[in-house]
């Protein structure tokens, strides 16, 4: 019986493990992490991660061919298969602070598998990685492993949350990068056959190593571009009176450039967009070639751009102060169908508005107080470290207060500001809602998902991102 172990219970490691034992029952798969709140969770009722689709999934193999596990080094030691999908995040210290990845997880898992392995295993590189991380693994696997003969694979995750399992059944492609040699060629094969029990061999991609971790690094760098260039012309249409909607759909029916992602937007979120393109301008860097470097560097700074310039225009729409006025905020997650706030726009834009002395309420049906509490105090990049090496919970800042309806968050607000694009905000009684407002009532909408002229006729001062403005902004500075 095959066995697969994969060391890391988060979002990638979770649901892409529970699918490859639901697609593969002879397979025997692990999942260990070294936070046992996380597994405990996994064992559980109330999985650790909200993701469309994943209860039955679990509940389907939990027991049988399914198991999650805080005995790492037992289930690394038994596995043929182990993946690797730890956290990799930015460096906050040292050499490429601020950019580069911090590969520490990586690195002592790797010395924990040299270390436990007594027959020869493939291990796959699942978490998202620099460049030639695969040849740094090599290197510190075989330098430690007793003759025993490991093979590294690199098989990055393209699943996105709300629509991983989605994802999962029915991938655009599955990556598998490995050596030209005989040996890699053979690990190759067995992963693939993995897969070929649910993905159609056509759609296995196999690669050299190098080619596999770039491609990851490139396929987010280009999807995030994608997001900077149309809220680039968001702000242009802001300025002529263009649509945004308008103008992506324009293009977007184009079939050279396609018609996803180009939903304008408060800015893009989650936890890899950022730290990729950041570990993509260090390779650059690294390898000599600084204006390949400042290209990528700029869908960051126009993700951020969006960021300052939405909370620019909530400030200056209301009269340039918010001090003292409460705003309510819909959504806190980085997108829609799912509790994630990795990196999310409304950090951002909460903190801005903070700084401007305003009082939030904050509604996200899926993300908890505890959690909007630590986001607002973080520092950045700390996030993304594994649970028990994250600050403590601070106390709670008393400008904000975190609420479970979103009508009790726009109770006598000033303003509403929607950061993530849950369906239930497109439904709200904007009647009811206007007439529990103080006046003028304000809406903010990050994610273009309200009708703007329906607002507009119950009364509200309508902002939505790209679109024509309302004639109370037209005189209000457009950008910071
Ligand atoms: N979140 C996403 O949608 C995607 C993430 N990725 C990549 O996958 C990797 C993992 O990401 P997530 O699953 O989101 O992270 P996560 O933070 O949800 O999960 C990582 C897990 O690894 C555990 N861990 C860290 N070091 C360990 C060790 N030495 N032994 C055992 N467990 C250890 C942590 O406790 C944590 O539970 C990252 O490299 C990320 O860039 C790739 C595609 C999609
Ligand atoms: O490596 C990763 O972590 C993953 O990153 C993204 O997935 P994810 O971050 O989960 O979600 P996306 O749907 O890509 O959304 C990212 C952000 O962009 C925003 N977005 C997306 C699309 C769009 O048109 N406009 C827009 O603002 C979303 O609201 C969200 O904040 C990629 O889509 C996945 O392929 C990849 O595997």
């Amino acid at each position: 019986m095959v066995k697969i172990c994969c060391i890391g219970a988060g979002y990638v490691g979770g649901p892409t493990m529970a699918v490859i034992a639901l697609k593969c029952p002879e397979i025997e798969v692990v999942v260990v992490d070294i936070a046992a709140p996380r597994i405990n969770a996994w064992n559980s009722d109330h999985l650790p991660i909200y993701e469309p689709g994943l209860d039955d999934v679990v509940k389907k193999c939990r027991g049988k061919n399914l198991f999650f596990s805080t005995d790492v080094e037992k289930h690394v030691a038994e596995a043929n298969i182990v993946f690797v999908s730890v956290n990799t995040p930015t460096k906050t210290q040292g050499l490429g602070a601020g950019k580069a990845a911090d590969l520490t997880y990586w690195e002592s898992a790797a010395r924990m598998i040299a270390d436990v392995s007594k027959t020869d295993k493939i291990v796959v590189e699942k978490s998202t990685v620099p460049v030639k991380t695969a040849e740094a693994i090599e290197r510190i696997l075989t330098h430690n492993r007793k003759g025993i003969n490991f093979t590294i694979l690199s098989n990055p995750e393209f699943l996105a949350e709300g629509t991983a399992i989605a994802d999962l059944f029915k991938p655009d492609r599955v990556l598998i990068g490995g050596r030209e040699t005989p040996e890699g060629q053979k690990a190759i094969h067995a992963l693939r056959d993995v897969y070929a029990h649910w993905v159609p061999v056509d759609r296995i991609l196999c690669t050299n190593l190098w080619s596999a971790e770039l491609s990851k690094l490139a396929a987010n760098a280009f999807l995030a571009q994608r997001i900077s260039s149309v809220n680039a012309m968001s702000a242009l249409c802001e300025a002529t009176g263009a649509d945004v909607s308008q103008v992506s759909h324009s293009i977007g029916t184009d079939s050279r450039i396609g018609p996803k992602f180009l939903n304008a937007s408060v800015g893009f979120g989650g936890s890899c967009f950022q730290k990729d393109i950041l570990n993509l301008v260090y390779i650059c860097e690294c390898n000599g070639l600084p204006e390949v470097a400042n290209y990528w560097k700029q869908v960051i700074k126009v993700n951020d751009y969006q960021k300052t310039r939405f909370v620019n225009r909530v400030v200056s729409s209301m009269f340039n102060t918010v001090s003292g006025k409460k705003i309510a905020v819909l959504g806190f997650a980085f997108k829609k169908d799912t509790g994630d706030t990795r990196e999310t726009p409304a950090i951002d834009v909460c903190k801005g508005l903070l700084g401007d002395k305003a009082k939030l309420s904050i509604y996200d049906p899926q993300v908890s107080e505890d959690q909007i509490t630590r986001d607002l105090a973080m520092k950045k990049f700390d996030w993304d470290h594994p649970a028990h090496l994250q600050p403590l919970s601070p106390t709670s800042n008393k400008q904000v207060s975190v609420v479970w309806d979103a009508y009790e968050a726009i109770k006598d607000a000033h303003g509403i500001c929607i950061l993530t694009e849950w369906d239930e905000f497109k439904n709200l009684d904007y009647k009811k809602v206007f007439d529990c407002m103080q006046k003028p009532a304000f809406v903010f909408d990050g994610r273009n998902v309200v009708d703007v002229n329906k607002l507009r006729e119950i009364g509200f001062i309508v902002y939505s991102i790209g679109k024509p403005l309302d004639s109370w902004l037209k005189d209000m500075p457009a950008v910071a």
